[in-house]
């Protein structure tokens, strides 16, 4: 099944948009997980094995495993996602961007190596440093276009000499020139929704990341408003630290499952 399919499954027979962000602080971690082997994948085993039913999309942030040099984690992870729940998609945040022949290896890092169902990747070096993501028709490329940083405008909402904003421009040309395969989608940020609302404009109904809720401020009422699609889905709505940090006592994955629930209800209001 391709991801997109996944994904419009997840959005339709378990009627939510939100994506849980798989980023291990350990520091941040109860005593009690902190302390055991593997702990990282102890951690995230049980985060999933309480949010599972909520999510269309789980989001391993991969500097989160390469900074503790605990890839072997990222993999059991994956390994018991894809053994336990093979139905929920898994977007590899790496947003990767290389000339094209090193662009080809982080390809097969992510849909290979770590056999994600889509990947980020950044768009600043050109079509040709996509195409080797997108010759995987069955797999996601998920294309930043305006991140949730606080700095993103600076070179993001910049005007070309056409008039328009560098952000509109990239989810033009992602939607009518890069899209051959039907396998694109893009990043807006949470805390951009005017920028969103365009994106949403420009694209139709392109499957749309949207992180920065919880810790970075987004808003989830101007977040639907601006970018469901004509089918009220097309959203992929990522929390990471609000949820998988909510509580740091042994009570961490009841509460994430609570946040999840809270944020999948908030969404499905609007929708
Ligand atoms: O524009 C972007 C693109 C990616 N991210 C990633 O999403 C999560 C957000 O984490 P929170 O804890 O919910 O803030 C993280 O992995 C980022 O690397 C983003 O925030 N903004």
């Amino acid at each position: 099944m391709t991801f997109y399919q996944k994904l419009k499954d997840r959005w339709q027979a378990h009627n939510t948009l939100v994506c849980v962000g798989l980023d291990p602080l350990p520091e941040q971690f109860p005593a009690t997980v902190a302390d055991a082997p593997n702990a990282i994948f102890a951690f995230n085993r049980a985060i999933i094995d309480a949010t599972h039913d909520l999510v269309c999309a789980y989001k391993p942030q991969i500097a989160h495993y390469a900074a503790l040099a605990a890839e072997d984690q990222l993999q059991q992870t994956l390994d018991y996602l894809r053994s336990q729940y093979p139905d929920i998609p898994i977007l590899l945040d790496s947003k990767r961007g290389d000339i094209g022949s090193t662009a080809e290896q982080y390809a097969r890092e992510a849909f290979e190596r770590y056999g994600a169902d889509a990947v980020t990747v950044n768009p600043y070096m050109g079509w040709d440093t996509i195409q080797p993501f997108a010759q995987y028709r069955d797999r996601g490329v998920i294309v930043l276009c305006r991140t949730s940083n606080p700095s993103a405008g600076e070179l993001q909402n910049l005007h070309l000499d056409s008039g328009e904003p560098l952000f509109e421009h990239v989810a033009r040309i992602a939607a009518r020139d890069w899209n051959a395969n039907r396998n694109l989608a893009l990043v807006v940020g949470a805390t951009a929704p005017a920028e969103l609302a365009r994106v949403r404009q420009i694209v139709g109904d392109m499957p749309i990341l949207v992180p920065g809720l919880g810790a970075q401020g987004g808003d989830a009422e101007a977040v639907l408003q601006a970018g469901l699609n004509a089918q009220r889905d097309g959203l992929i709505i990522n929390s990471s630290r609000g949820i998988l940090y909510a509580s740091q006592g042994n009570d961490f994955a009841a509460a994430a499952r609570h946040e999840t629930e809270t944020l999948r209800e908030l969404a499905n209001r609007y929708r």
